[in-house]
């Protein structure tokens, strides 16, 4: 069974091939090795290699630039997707994706359901739903898995600009009114993990798109004040540092975010029988790892 992981330098990169190097034959590709907007090499490398299942890490994720940086944004995203699912649709490989919750626009009081109407209210969120929509109308073997709120030890993430403000400054201002889920990225990879077993043991399931998240739900705030209380905990920030309560309204963002983007996983319970994680054990584990 040969696993091809793409955007293999990224935080879910890395924790997909952690995952799949125990039992696997597992091929990275970088973005040195495999820029994903370059359609002859994407489809070179993959015919090549040939791989039974294609893991696409690789994402533009930083949202604020995304709304100025719109032609990359675009092209890694959403375009990128057309080349990627002609050369899997080509060897018949099954394609995972990975998406986000900002392809919602808030406005729902529940958790979203992959059934209801994604609407982007950021470009980032804009170029993954058209990334999701190409990989839609380019093949039929595919996952997206739109997951929330990524956190590990590695990488660019909510939970290590928390704990490197603490360390700079006394008092931290994060917003209350945008509810979510954190996710840990070996969780996440762990579900995928389990879904490829479930697929290779010939069980029955169905493609398509998939939510997986962490839980409890919180607001950036509440995720804010736990990786504080544990950064105070293993003495990596001073019992000082304090956390304010502000709106996404004080913010100097140029992207809005939604202010529900909780994720309703049942879905991916009932065909795979993958269970959400508390995600406050494994930001326990990564916040003891920084020290
Ligand atoms: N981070 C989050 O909070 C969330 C992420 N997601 C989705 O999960 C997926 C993984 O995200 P995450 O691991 O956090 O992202 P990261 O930003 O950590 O990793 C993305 C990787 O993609 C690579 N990349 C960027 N452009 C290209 C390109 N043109 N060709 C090949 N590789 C490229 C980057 O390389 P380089 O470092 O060199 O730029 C980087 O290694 C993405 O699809 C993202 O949209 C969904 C919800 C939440
Ligand atoms: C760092 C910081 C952020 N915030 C706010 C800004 C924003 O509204 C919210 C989240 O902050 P960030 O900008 O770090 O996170 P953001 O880049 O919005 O995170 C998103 O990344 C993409 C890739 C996704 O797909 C999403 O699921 C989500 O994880 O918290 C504060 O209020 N104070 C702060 O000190």
């Amino acid at each position: 069974m040969k696993i091809l992981i793409i955007g293999a330098q990224g935080q879910l990169g890395k924790a997909l091939y952690d995952i799949f190097k125990r039992k696997y034959n597992v091929i990275i590709k970088t973005r040195q090795q495999m820029d994903i907007t370059n359609d002859e090499l994407v489809s070179n490398e993959i015919i090549k290699i040939k791989p039974d299942y294609i893991f696409n890490a690789a994402a533009y994720t930083d949202v604020e630039k995304a709304e100025t940086d719109r032609d990359s944004a675009l092209n890694i995203n959403a375009i990128a997707l057309k080349h990627i699912t002609k050369a899997s649709r080509e060897i018949g490989a099954i394609l995972f994706h990975f998406s986000t919750d900002y392809v919602f626009d808030g406005n729902k009081t529940e958790a979203y359901k992959e059934t209801d109407v994604a609407v982007p209210i950021n470009f980032y969120g804009e170029t993954k739903l058209i990334g999701e929509e190409n990989v839609r109308k380019g093949m039929d073997k595919y996952f997206i898995i739109r997951t929330s709120w990524l956190f590990s030890e590695r990488g660019t993430n909510f939970a290590k600009k928390i704990i490197k403000q603490g360390m700079e400054n006394k008092s931290l201002s994060i917003v209350t009114d945008q509810y979510s889920s954190p996710t840990y990225v070996l969780d996440l990879a762990s579900a995928v993990e389990r879904m490829v077993q479930h697929i290779n043991n010939g069980k029955k399931f169905e493609y398509g798109t998939y939510h997986y998240g962490g839980l409890p739900y919180t607001n950036w705030n509440g995720f804010a004040k736990k990786i504080i209380e544990i950064a105070k905990r293993e003495n990596i920030l001073s019992e000082d540092v304090k956390v304010k309560e502000i709106l996404s309204s004080e913010l100097d963002s140029m992207a809005k975010r939604p202010s529900n983007s909780r994720l309703d996983c049942s879905k991916i319970k009932r065909i795979f029988g993958i269970e959400q994680k508390n995600w406050n054990e494994a930001l326990d584990h990564i916040i003891f790892n920084l020290k």
